[in-house]
């Protein structure tokens, strides 16, 4: 999103209406920026794109995409509901004060604690993986917790193309149980019968940042035959959870379906579709992440320097690494980056922007065409709003960045910077015991 202040010193990065310089300066480097408008923004096309359907429909958010107590309030207040995969997603939202009704619990392994957190905190829906799942929650149910509503997550063997590591509906997918294996159909069948729980539907999460509409359409026509076929053998579906996965620009040539266009054919598509295969109205449910936050991110860092090897190879080193910025060695993801003071300066040549960290593969943007970058000044990585905090590390012992938000020209602090303190809470030296 092109801010006004932006459009009035475009030579300037500014983001919310706020100077990438002042932000560095007030807050240090590396910094993750976050547009706090521009993530309520996405939440209202989602919305808005869901709510266009006759059908029962509700926006669940991934937090696994970016989470902190100041995310969960506006999920709160843009009226979302929200995707936990983890006690400390849970915890984190809880403490927000989060409605746990609206919360689904999802994960392939669930540890008994996480499992009993859960039950005991009221946690709206839990999204079971597997059987072991359901053993253990047969276990830890007690009468309090009053019928359990749950979803089924299964696999409909959909490939769609993006990186293997975030395809999750192969047919050797670790995620849920296959539509094609008689067992799902089994346990299906007794998960019904069980009083301990309420069966409320299945899901399916087909992988992350997809383009083709063809994907998400293949995946709804399966899951919709499946659901037919569930009827057929006793089984009754209300609501029918198609995931996340929506992709987003990084760099030029990505072109993201967008939820406005997308959503509404989708789900005009499905309702046909019941009617088709005689199948009462489902209710759907999406689980965007990165489509919500991606764009609205922006890492700042401090360039230390260039150097140019025997070799030939232009790198420009800044203060983060691949601890902050996973993405690109993990996936081969690809950013725009910029730097921050000389946006309409014409690029001289193209650079390896790499951190502090001691691998070599310690890479943030493969090929970034710069104006030769100075000593201290501001460098962005932009659309780093998904998956980069939240999968951000200590290696080598790097603190991690702060996160601002930003909203009509002004910041606010939401995660503090981590201190060399903070490195070392955790460590005891304790003495060994037998
Ligand atoms: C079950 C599930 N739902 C939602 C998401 C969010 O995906 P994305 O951030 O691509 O929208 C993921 C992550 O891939 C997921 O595993
Ligand atoms: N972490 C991944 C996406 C999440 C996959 C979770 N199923 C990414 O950065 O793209």
């Amino acid at each position: 999103m092109i801010s006004e202040t932006q459009k009035v010193h475009p030579e300037e990065l500014h983001i919310g209406g706020v100077s990438a310089r002042a932000l560095a300066e007030k807050y240090g480097t590396p910094l993750y920026v976050m547009d706090e408008e521009a993530i309520r923004q996405r939440m209202r096309e989602f919305k808005y794109a869901m709510g266009k359907s006759s059908l029962a429909t509700d926006v669940l958010y991934a937090s696994k995409a970016f989470l902190t107590l100041a995310m969960v309030k506006i999920i709160q207040e843009e009226d979302l509901s929200l995707d936990v995969v983890s006690g400390g997603e849970l915890y984190t939202a809880l403490a927000a004060g989060f409605d746990p009704s609206r919360i689904y619990f999802h994960g392939n392994n669930k540890s008994p604690e996480e499992l009993e957190y859960a039950l005991a905190s009221g946690v709206g829906t839990i999204i079971v993986d597997n059987e072991d799942e359901v053993e253990r929650m047969e276990s830890l149910w007690t009468p309090s917790n009053g019928p359990q509503s749950i979803i089924l997550r299964v696999n409909p063997g959909i490939e769609a193309h993006t990186h293997e590591y975030i395809s999750t509906t192969k047919n050797d997918s670790k995620f849920g149980l296959s539509i094609f294996q008689e067992e799902t159909l089994l346990l299906l069948q007794r998960l019904q019968e069980d009083p301990r729980f309420s069966l409320q539907g299945i899901h399916c999460h087909i992988g992350s940042q997809i383009f083709e509409k063809s994907s998400f359409f293949a995946a709804a026509e399966e899951m919709l035959q499946y659901v037919a076929k569930l009827y057929s053998q006793g089984v009754v579906i209300r609501t029918l959870n198609l995931g996340g996965g929506f992709g987003v620009r990084y760099v030029e040539g990505d072109e993201p379906v967008s939820p406005e266009d997308f959503l509404p054919e989708l789900l005009k598509i499905v309702e046909n579709r019941c009617q088709e295969l005689g199948i009462p109205p489902l209710k759907i449910l999406i689980e965007p992440g990165r489509a919500i936050v991606a764009n609205a991110g922006t890492t700042l860092y401090r360039v230390g320097g260039t150097k140019t090897t025997f070799g030939g190879k232009n790198y420009v080193f800044v203060d983060g690494s691949m601890a902050d910025h996973i993405r690109t060695v993990l996936y081969g993801a690809e950013y725009e980056a910029v730097l921050a003071e000389r946006m309409t300066e014409l690029p001289e040549e193209t650079y390896t922007i790499t951190g502090k960290a001691c691998e070599s593969g310690d890479i943030l943007v493969r090929e970034a065409r710069l104006p030769k970058p100075r000593k201290g000044e501001i460098l962005a990585i932009l659309s780093t709003g998904a998956y980069h905090y939240s999968m951000a590390s200590n290696y080598n012992r790097l603190p991690k960045p702060a996160v601002v938000m930003v909203r009509e020209g002004k910041s606010r602090l939401v995660v503090k910077r981590e201190t060399y303190e903070d490195l070392i809470r955790q460590d005891v030296e304790e003495e060994y015991e037998a």
